[in-house]
């Protein structure tokens, strides 16, 4: 597997950070509202669809089992039920991978195994500690090692927000890095920031930097529990450090909105978002995701009506 590699900590990047709160809304605004609002049906069919292929599709309960797990994956891989779906998409569109806890890895793995889509969909999961990160480093990466024996190809790992808010930056890194090390070329490292607890913007842009030094594939919103989690205006701060770190090193690290992404609607702003700053060639499942527990909800709903209207 291709993985993101390590570079040396460099703190030029993080210096002279401004973040204008009202100027990235209004970015925001000019980059989403007009175009959204242009969509033809078969356009929002298009988007629909799209979502759907790059959509984690998450359980992170306290109360998941074998049998909702499993449900889960049959989900991801047959996202409509065949009396109701197009024949050209029965069977063929399917979510990017399934998210679930370390615990429950070898579940979505034996799950996917028999659904014979462990080569379609990855196994993500959440680890270091999720949602708080607040666990000593050595149990954090234990983590890592037992979600990637399970069978996951995908870590997503939440950073100590103590190191963010007190502008440790290199002990950050340092401990993505060894992050990034647990995984080795066998998983995916995305990294959840954790924004609704990362004090600023401007910490935020930091910490998207340092987390893509560390050798992130991925960097991520939120863990889906905080407060405040994907708005778009800390997506498009993410996406200026994803355009800065790629102008510095030519590498391309994807971004995840994950937490609060619950319609086809939110879903598209992001993409078109996405498709305004950092072109098409990022809306694919290796440079974009979205971490959601309910977007599949409404991608069925918009899919049926969309299908009706344009059958007319
Ligand atoms: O990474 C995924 C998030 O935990 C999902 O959040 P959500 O339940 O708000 O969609």
């Amino acid at each position: 597997m291709m993985v993101n590699n390590v570079i040396p900590f460099d703190p030029i990047p993080l210096e002279k950070v401004y973040v204008n709160l009202r100027s990235v809304e209004r970015s925001v605004d000019l980059l989403t509202s007009t175009l959204i609002k242009r969509q033809s049906p078969a356009q929002l069919l298009h988007w629909t669809l799209k979502a759907l292929s790059l959509t984690d599709l998450t359980t992170l309960s306290g109360d998941d089992t074998r049998a909702n797990v499993e449900r889960l994956c049959f989900r991801a891989a047959y996202p409509f039920p065949e009396r109701l779906a197009d024949p050209k998409d029965y069977g063929k569109v399917h979510t990017a991978a399934v998210c679930v806890y370390p615990s429950r890895v070898g579940d979505a793995y034996r799950a996917l195994g028999a659904l014979k889509r462990l080569d379609q969909i990855q196994i993500a999961a959440v680890a270091t500690g999720f949602p708080s990160g607040q666990y000593p480093l050595h149990s954090r990466l234990a983590e890592i090692t037992y979600a990637i024996e399970q069978g996951a190809t995908e870590i997503d790992i939440v950073v100590d927000r103590s190191l963010v808010l007190n502008g440790k930056w290199n002990q950050l890194y340092e401990e993505i890095v060894k992050m990034r090390e647990a995984c080795g070329d066998k998983a995916h490292l995305k990294t959840i920031l954790g924004i609704g607890e990362c004090g600023t913007m401007v910490n935020v842009y930091k910490a998207s930097m340092v987390a893509m030094m560390a050798g992130s594939d991925f960097i991520k919103t939120s863990t889906g529990k905080e407060a405040v989690n994907a708005t778009l205006p800390v997506g498009l701060v993410m996406i200026r450090a994803i355009q800065e770190f790629y102008r510095l090193t030519g590498k391309k690290i994807g971004l995840k909105p994950a937490g609060g992404v619950r319609t086809v609607k939110d879903a598209v702003a992001w993409m078109i978002m996405i498709k305004e700053t950092l072109g098409e060639q990022w809306l694919t499942p290796e440079l974009f995701r979205f971490g959601a527990s309910g977007l599949l909800d409404d991608v069925e709903k918009q899919y049926y009506s969309l299908s009706k209207q344009l059958r007319k």
